[in-house]
């Protein structure tokens, strides 16, 4: 029955009807009065009639149960959790829905404040957000952290509706759509990132690109969607190479390498390539995704890096290590060829004094320019290096497979060089000239290390500098044997210190009346088993390492006990004692108080003594050695300037030394008679020296005639085996009293 006929039934009393048809059908008809016949009719009718109106009701109480019973489901069982809030913001009413979301009982929620289940961080803006809720009819919303009955805490949204009932609010998790939002954001930062990305189909069509790939190539995202990925090709890869990169991210999913890709402006570039198939869950690719770098300035920075390791920063030509690279490389080829290599070894004549008088920018300038001379004169096999300072150091490869043609073939590449070297340069608008002396040695396949041969392409080329420089030498190895030779010397020489094997020559120094004026002291090495040894053959040894220190000062105080003796007796009294100075010792910072310490030890008269120093000594802190020598001088010692003309004494200095003397060397003497240019050095070295009031020695002086062309120029003192050798004391004095 319809609730609008149940109604109708209970109101209209139109169930009579009925009920009277239902008595008719039911009661045998009885005889009675129609008085009391029709109202027990009207009884039983009625009665009827409340029995079906019993019913309906029945029916309608069932009706209403259940549709309360739905209402509690739908209410209970929502997909939201409700609840009302009171005035006081307590919970007056809460669903199942809301009680499983809040995870707290019903009974402890009701009656308890929504803002204390409200993370303290949210709480203000809650209480905000409910003072303005109240006011208004309209539905506002609001996030917030919500706390779990179970300790946790998860993100809810709640809708408000404020009505008479106080406030109502549907409460919805939100937890895994923020997350699930948080995910795409960082997947969109991520997407966005400093990297170039690119998302293409399984046909490798472009979807999508960021913004670092525009960065990157040039290309925006509408440019390059829709094309092939291949539109970022340079052309420097072969087939194969992609060939092998796609069987690669076929097979494991994925490839990574460096790439050259061409912008979109034409610009070929370094790229770090990452590429990666997505795959749908039956296994098959659906996409590719791409992640590139830009390393252009990596690259630019490895090259640098190797630069500096490989090659010589000021002439960019490869350094050692490179050229050892490429010997053992000539080497491995000459096995396979057959044919000889050769390595020259150069250093640069004289090229301290042209650092030490003009300066290292005028150095630098040479060494470069020698460095492109050099390159000029080789093939483009061979390979040019420089190995520090002045050296440098040619690889020719491929040479004449026979010996002799090969250093045939060498000996003109070499003269070549020379040639080259010795071409004048100008250095910063400065005329210079310069020569290089060569060490060289032919090798093949894999005779000897790099190193070894190194060393004796050096040991040539020092051969080639004692043998006058400006010119090469092949390593043989009998230089080697002098080399060895040279270390022996050098340890013996330590030794002769140590049990002071040494002893002073004199020779004598005159004057144009062949009166003796002093004399020179020179050192000698009376060796146990070799016997004399000259100082030419040890003192440059002495320099190079060092030992001259302690020679030079043996040197002095045994000079100065001679001049010691020789004031004590009235014919040696006024000579004078010239010793040798190396540019070494004088350089000591205590040189000066080693030298007054000497004499006062000695009890000497200074004026007696001469130190000779040669004009190299004079280069480099020119303001220190006119000082030093200062002080000396005005103790009285005397200063001679040994070797002149062959030095580069400026005129600027001379005039700043407190110089007694100027000594000429004996390679002027030597040619005095035959050599009209010698002939003009010598005059303007005497002129030179009277206008400076300057004494002047010849030394080296052999004949009478030497002797006579020194007179007629002006000077008047003399060294040389004309007047007498370096002897020993003995036979220096013996002479003296000789001649007296
Ligand atoms: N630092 C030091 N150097 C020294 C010392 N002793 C010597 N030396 C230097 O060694 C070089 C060679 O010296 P030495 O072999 O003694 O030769 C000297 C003379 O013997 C030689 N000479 C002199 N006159 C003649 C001659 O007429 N003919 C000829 N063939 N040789 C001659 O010249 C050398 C002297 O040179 P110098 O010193 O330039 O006057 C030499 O450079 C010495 O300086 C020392 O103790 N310390």
């Amino acid at each position: 029955m319809s609730k609008k006929l149940h109604d109708k039934m209970l109101t209209d009393h139109s169930l009579r009807p009925a009920a009277e048809a239902q008595l008719v059908n039911s009661l045998p008809p009885e005889p009675m009065a129609r008085s009391s016949e029709e109202l027990l009719h009207e009884l039983h009718v009625h009665q009827i009639e409340l029995e079906m109106q019993n019913e309906a009701l029945r029916q309608t109480q069932q009706a209403l149960e259940e549709s309360r019973d739905r209402y509690i489901d739908l209410y209970e069982f929502a997909p939201v959790g409700y609840l009302t809030l009171s005035d006081k913001g307590l919970i007056t009413e809460i669903n199942l829905t809301g009680v499983t979301l809040l995870g707290q009982e019903r009974n402890k929620l009701i009656n308890t404040s929504l803002r204390t289940l409200v993370i303290t961080e949210d709480q203000s803006r809650w209480v905000q957000h409910l003072m303005v809720a109240r006011k208004q009819t309209e539905k506002l919303s609001i996030e917030l952290s919500l706390q779990h009955g179970n300790g946790t805490v998860f993100q809810a949204l709640l809708d408000c509706v404020s009505n008479t009932s106080g406030l109502r609010i549907t409460l919805n998790d939100i937890t895994q759509r923020k997350q699930a939002e948080n995910e795409l954001r960082l997947a969109a930062t991520a997407f966005e990132s400093q990297e170039g990305m690119i998302i293409t189909d399984a046909n490798k069509v472009i979807l999508r690109v960021n913004n670092a790939f525009t960065i990157i190539t040039g290309y925006n995202a509408e440019e390059a969607c829709g094309n092939n990925a291949n539109m970022l090709s340079s052309g420097r890869h072969d087939k194969i190479f992609y060939d092998e990169m796609w069987q690669k991210i076929d097979s494991v999913g994925y490839w990574e390498g460096e790439v050259w890709n061409k912008r979109k402006n034409g610009e070929i570039y370094p790229e770090k390539l990452t590429i990666t198939a997505a795959k749908d869950s039956n296994g098959i690719v659906t996409n590719y995704v791409g992640t590139l770098s830009d390393i252009t300035l990596r690259k630019n920075a490895e090259h640098e890096i190797e630069d500096l390791a490989y090659y010589d920063p000021l002439t960019h030509l490869p350094n050692r290590r490179l050229m050892i690279d490429r010997i053992h490389h000539a080497m491995a080829t000459s096995t396979r060829t057959g044919n000889e290599c050769a390595l020259l070894y150069l250093d640069i004549d004289h090229f301290k004094t042209l650092n030490d008088t003009l300066g290292h920018d005028m150095g630098d300038l040479l060494l470069q320019q020698i460095a492109e001379r050099l390159t000029g004169c080789i093939r483009e096999e061979d390979t040019v290096s420089r190995f520090g300072g002045d050296e440098f150091v040619v690889l020719l490869e491929g040479l004449c497979a026979e010996s002799i043609e090969a250093a045939t073939q060498t000996e003109e590449i070499a003269n070549k060089i020379l040639s080259s070297i010795s071409i004048p340069y100008k250095l910063a608008g400065h005329p210079y000239t310069s020569s290089t002396s060569m060490g060289i040695i032919l090798f093949r396949a894999h005779q000897s290390d790099g190193e070894d041969l190194l060393k004796q392409a050096d040991i040539a080329m020092y051969q080639a500098k004692d043998d006058g420089r400006n010119t090469l030498r092949f390593f043989d190895p009998q230089m080697q044997s002098t080399i060895t030779a040279r270390a022996e010397l050098e340890k013996e020489l330590n030794q002769a210190i140590k049990h002071q094997q040494f002893q002073l020559y004199y020779q004598v120094q005159m004057d144009s009346s062949d009166y003796p004026l002093g004399a020179e002291a020179l050192i000698r090495w009376i060796h146990p088993e070799r016997g004399l040894i000259p100082p030419l053959n040890f003192i440059p040894l002495a320099e190079k390492n060092g030992t001259i220190l302690a020679i030079g000062q043996w040197v002095l105080n045994s000079a100065c006990a001679q001049l010691k003796v020789w004031q004590q007796n009235a014919l040696t009294r006024y000579l004078t004692l010239s010793v040798n100075v190396s540019a070494k010792q004088f350089h000591q910072t205590d040189f000066v108080s080693q030298v007054i310490m000497i004499i006062q030890q000695h009890n000497i008269n200074p004026a007696r003594l001469k130190l000779e120093l040669t004009e190299s000594l004079l280069l480099g802190d020119i303001e220190d050695t006119v000082a030093k020598m200062n002080t000396l001088a005005e103790i009285g010692i005397q200063f001679s300037l040994d070797d002149f003309g062959t030095g580069y004494s400026s005129l600027q200095y001379l005039k700043r030394l407190p110089l007694y003397q100027l000594k000429i060397d004996k390679s002027f003497v030597d040619t005095l008679v035959t050599d009209n240019n010698d002939q003009a050095i010598v005059r303007t070295i005497i002129a030179m020296a009277h206008s400076l009031g300057l004494s002047v020695i010849a030394e080296g002086v052999e004949t009478k005639e030497q002797q006579q062309r020194l007179l007629t120029k002006g000077c008047t003192h003399y060294q040389g085996y004309l007047f007498g050798k370096p002897v020993p004391i003995e036979e220096f004095e013996a002479s003296l009293k000789k001649a007296n």
